[in-house]
């Protein structure tokens, strides 16, 4: 995959594209992807998408984090094995581009044949750019547009808005059923206070990334992947009230059966099950025996056949 929207870079061939924010590549998401890739092969054209680095409702006042971190997202296109991909920095002038212009840059910079939107996908000024208006305007200048049908699930549409609600409410499991996977964390583990290991529940340590949504906070069954290799974990994410006063959240997995450091190493951490919420236990001790109910809580809720992926 290349990444087109750095040193000037261009397709050098036609393209098949497709646009939206695609955070979380959720099922509908996929959904574009495959349509993408079907009109593509038909055609003979390359595979290219036109998305947003952050999510456009943080530029324009929303305060909420977004499912993906950038490189989140550029992996997850590269895993849709995506041929050129242009990864726009939204900001409020873009916002205020007129759908015309957007469809010109389209057709002539990344040589759009085809394009991809699904039923609800607008852009431009005054949200203008609809699907109807792209059907009419990129179809007088030779471009084939597919509109896709919505994508549901339990009677409405799949959408990263409707995924961010359920992982706010402590809902993950849900989350992955329009997600098509676990919500996850990839970061590199930090230095703790190193006082889990004293109380027999070593764990690894990292911050939210920046612009990254903090699901509800509490502890969670999860996995920790780590060199390929995955294991159960309970993952907490809150301030730690019983050894620490500070007021910074941070997430914190104890991967069950592990032993070894591994500060500054890359992880993966995948949310499974909310078990409750954060609890200022009276001294250390409590907060062990609580930690050893909730390690038996992810070992059955993994013994009953559910996979870690
Ligand atoms: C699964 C899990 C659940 C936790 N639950 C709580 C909690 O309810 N209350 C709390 O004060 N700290 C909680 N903690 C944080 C512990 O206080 C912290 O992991 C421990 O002190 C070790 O910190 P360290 O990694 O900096 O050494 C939890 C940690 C984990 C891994
Ligand atoms: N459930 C769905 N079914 C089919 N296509 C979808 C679905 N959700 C989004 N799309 C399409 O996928 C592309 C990228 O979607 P985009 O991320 O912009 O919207 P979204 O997932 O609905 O997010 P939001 O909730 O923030 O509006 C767009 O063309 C959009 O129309």
């Amino acid at each position: 995959m290349l990444r087109i929207d750095q040193n000037k870079e261009r397709p050098g061939e036609d393209t098949a594209v497709a646009i939206g924010t695609f955070d979380g590549m959720h099922r509908g998401h996929q959904q574009i992807l495959w349509r993408l890739k079907q009109a593509a092969s038909r055609q003979g054209l390359a595979t290219a998408v036109y998305t947003f680095s952050g999510i456009p409702g943080a530029v324009l006042g929303k305060k909420t984090g977004a499912l993906f971190t950038k490189s989140e997202k550029q992996a997850a296109f590269a895993a849709q094995g995506i041929d050129y991909l242009w990864m726009q920095k939204f900001t409020r002038e873009l916002a205020d581009m007129p759908a015309e212009a957007f469809v010109d840059f389209l057709l002539s910079a990344l040589r759009a044949r085809v394009i991809v939107v699904g039923y609800n996908n607008t852009f431009g000024k005054d949200a203008r750019g609809t699907p109807r208006f792209l059907q009419e305007y990129a179809g007088a200048r030779g471009a084939k547009v597919y509109i896709e049908k919505p994508v549901e699930w339990e009677g409405e549409p799949v959408s990263s808005t409707r995924i961010r609600e359920l992982l706010l409410h402590g809902e993950p499991a849900r989350a992955a059923q329009l997600l098509g996977e676990p919500y996850a964390f990839h970061a590199r583990v930090e230095h703790g206070k190193r006082l889990g290991r004293t109380i027999g529940f070593p764990t690894v340590n990292f911050y939210v990334p920046e612009g990254k949504l903090c699901p509800k906070r509490g502890v969670y069954i999860s996995s920790v992947e780590y060199r390929g290799r995955k294991y159960a974990g309970i993952t907490n994410i809150g301030m730690r009230p019983t050894v620490d006063d500070g007021d910074t959240v941070n997430i914190e997995s104890h991967m069950i059966g592990f032993a070894g450091d591994i500060y500054g190493e890359e992880v993966c951490v995948r949310l499974f099950q909310y078990l409750r919420g954060e609890v200022k236990f009276q001294n250390v001790e409590g907060l062990r025996h609580q930690l050893s109910e909730d390690r038996e809580g992810a070992l059955s809720f993994f013994q009953k056949g559910k996979s870690m992926r």
